[in-house]
């Protein structure tokens, strides 16, 4: 089965774009030692929610060998049936990603994976010959810098995310079977941006704690599987609610 088929196989199940983001800040969670119990709570709570997972990795990262750790227990323990995908944002030449794309497709096993496109074509390469994986080029972020390149007009009017698309068009063409997304920040989804975004998987960040407004979406006849992400907004905000009740209610704002 296609990463695309998997995905859209589990938005169905929960009947929710909800992808929940699993950023953990030893600091709120009480010390380095507490983030694995956090982590088997904040994926326990939250399955029955989820139409993907997205952890990310700098905050594994920021704890050192033991976040890494983390990481790899918290994946193996994940439930099969929510595809996972790793917001790693990697870029470098074709060579050295091979090695990422074997770190997390086949070490790690993780269904889909955040690339940054700006070194071209041979640098996701590496990435599209993976049976029912899914790469996600950043195209618009959700930051305000997104403005600095990707959403400049290149001389024959189109914009620089319209070229990172150039990508996925291109492995589409030559039958590659990894499927190719986008992530596009709600928070800099305007019209002109979604009608020229292609109808594949979006992954969308910035609802919540970046304040990105879901009705921009409203009345896009799109059919890819897109799934909205909500991180501090789930783990780190009114924390008198559960994580499970948090989960329900963006579900709901998310219901398909
Ligand atoms: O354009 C982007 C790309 C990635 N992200 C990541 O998504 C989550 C958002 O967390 P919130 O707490 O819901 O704001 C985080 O891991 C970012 O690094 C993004 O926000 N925007």
């Amino acid at each position: 089965m296609r990463y695309a088929e998997k995905l859209q196989q589990r938005i169905s199940e929960v009947g929710s774009r909800l992808c929940v983001g699993i950023d953990p800040r030893p600091e709120l969670s009480g010390g380095v030692d507490e983030v694995p119990e956090f982590l088997r709570r904040v994926v326990g709570e939250t399955a029955a929610y989820a139409a993907a997972f997205k952890p990310n990795m700098a905050y594994f990262e920021a704890m050192g060998l033991r976040g890494i750790e983390m990481l790899q227990e918290m994946l193996q323990e994940m439930p099969k049936e929510v595809p996972v995908i790793l917001d790693a944002k990697r870029s470098d030449i074709g060579e050295t990603q091979k090695y990422y794309a074997k770190s997390y497709f086949e070490n790690w096993n993780v269904d889909a994976v955040t690339l940054n496109p700006f070194l071209g074509y041979d640098s996701i390469e590496p990435f599209l010959d993976w049976e029912g994986k899914g790469i996600y080029l950043l195209a618009v972020t959700s930051n305000a810098g997104s403005a600095d390149f990707q959403r400049q007009k290149l001389a024959d009017g189109r914009f620089v995310f319209e070229l990172v698309q150039e990508l996925g068009k291109r492995a589409i063409s030559e039958s590659r079977a990894t499927d190719v997304g986008y992530v596009v920040g709600l928070t800099n989804a305007s019209e002109e941006v979604l009608e020229r975004i292609a109808d594949s998987p979006l992954l969308i960040p910035g609802l919540g704690a970046q304040g990105g407004d879901l009705a921009s979406l409203e009345g896009k006849k799109r059919t890819a599987p897109d799934v909205v992400n909500v991180s501090r907004g789930i783990t780190y905000k009114d924390m008198d609610k559960s994580f499970a009740e948090k989960a329900k209610a963006w579900s709901e704002q998310l219901a398909v």
